[in-house]
């Protein structure tokens, strides 16, 4: 926290809106167990619904997929107090900021818990704040006061600088994973070949390109950065090609250097 940085400041009341999805569901139970004042909504999404879980909220947290999130913020924006502040979790940050500043007047921030549902308990939990349009100091430390109640951490960013970093760390992880499954995939004459380094990378790559790999597309197709990222990749398939294999080792190792990548 910088010196500028006002203490985390726990909200009276939060709006959960997506209570029964995963992270939403996850959310709500993590906030009710610290002693959070936290009143969920899920589909269907009626007004009546909407209106008991927004009166007197000081804090509305929308945690719906990106597909219809404006849609949903245009069904909760009405039922909200004047001067609660508007804030999701979804893993994109312009876009999202873009719909809640246009439909919602008041405070609005952004916030990406950069874990999924169901985090190890004993890691680092750190959430990217983005402050939005009309937001104070007392707005941002509401939105982090949540997440510190639940044991996260917290650091403020930009939307542009947020999307540049998730373009990098989580759409590249997936597309250069995508790729050479791709690549190889039918290929029966390789099953004899496969060795423990490689079905390593199999074993890894396995939860995110099954059960997550929707989810990977759409923050991959959401996030502005993407395509440059890929063409970034792209030109160390080219060092690679021209043989400069040493340079690429000497550059790689930096993640695995005592103080700097924080690889173990
Ligand atoms: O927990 C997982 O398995 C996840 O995939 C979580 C994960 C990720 O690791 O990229 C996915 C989406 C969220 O934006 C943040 C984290």
């Amino acid at each position: 926290m910088s010196a500028a940085q006002t203490r985390p400041r726990t909200p009276a009341k939060t709006a959960l809106i997506g209570a029964g999805g995963r992270m939403g569901a996850m959310l709500c139970a993590r906030a009710a167990a610290v002693g959070l004042t936290v009143a969920g909504a899920d589909q269907p999404l009626a007004p009546e619904t909407l209106a008991a879980a927004c009166a007197d909220a000081d804090l509305a947290l929308i945690c719906v997929p990106a597909a219809v999130f404006e849609e949903v913020v245009r069904l909760v924006e009405p039922h909200l107090p004047p001067t609660a502040v508007l804030a999701d979790i979804t893993s994109v940050k312009e876009r999202p900021l873009r719909q809640m500043e246009k439909l919602w007047p008041g405070p609005v921030v952004g916030t990406h818990p950069l874990f999924g549902p169901r985090p190890d308990p004993e890691a680092d939990q750190p959430v990217a704040v983005v402050p939005g349009h009309n937001a104070t100091e007392g707005h941002l430390a509401m939105a982090e006061g949540f997440f510190s109640a639940l044991g996260c951490r917290t650091f403020r960013t930009t939307a542009e600088k947020h999307d540049q970093a998730m373009a990098r760390i989580q759409n590249m992880n997936f597309i250069t994973n995508l790729a050479y499954f791709a690549l190889l995939a039918g290929q029966e004459d390789l099953l004899p070949f496969l060795t423990p380094s490689f079905r390593r990378r199999q074993n890894a790559a396995r939860k995110m390109l099954t059960e997550d790999a929707r989810l990977f597309s759409g923050l991959f197709e959401a996030n502005p950065h993407s395509h440059e990222a890929v063409r970034q990749y792209r030109q160390m398939l080219n060092l690679a090609a021209a043989g400069d294999i040493d340079l690429l080792c000497r550059r790689a190792q930096w993640w695995w250097e005592d103080g700097a990548g924080g690889g173990s």
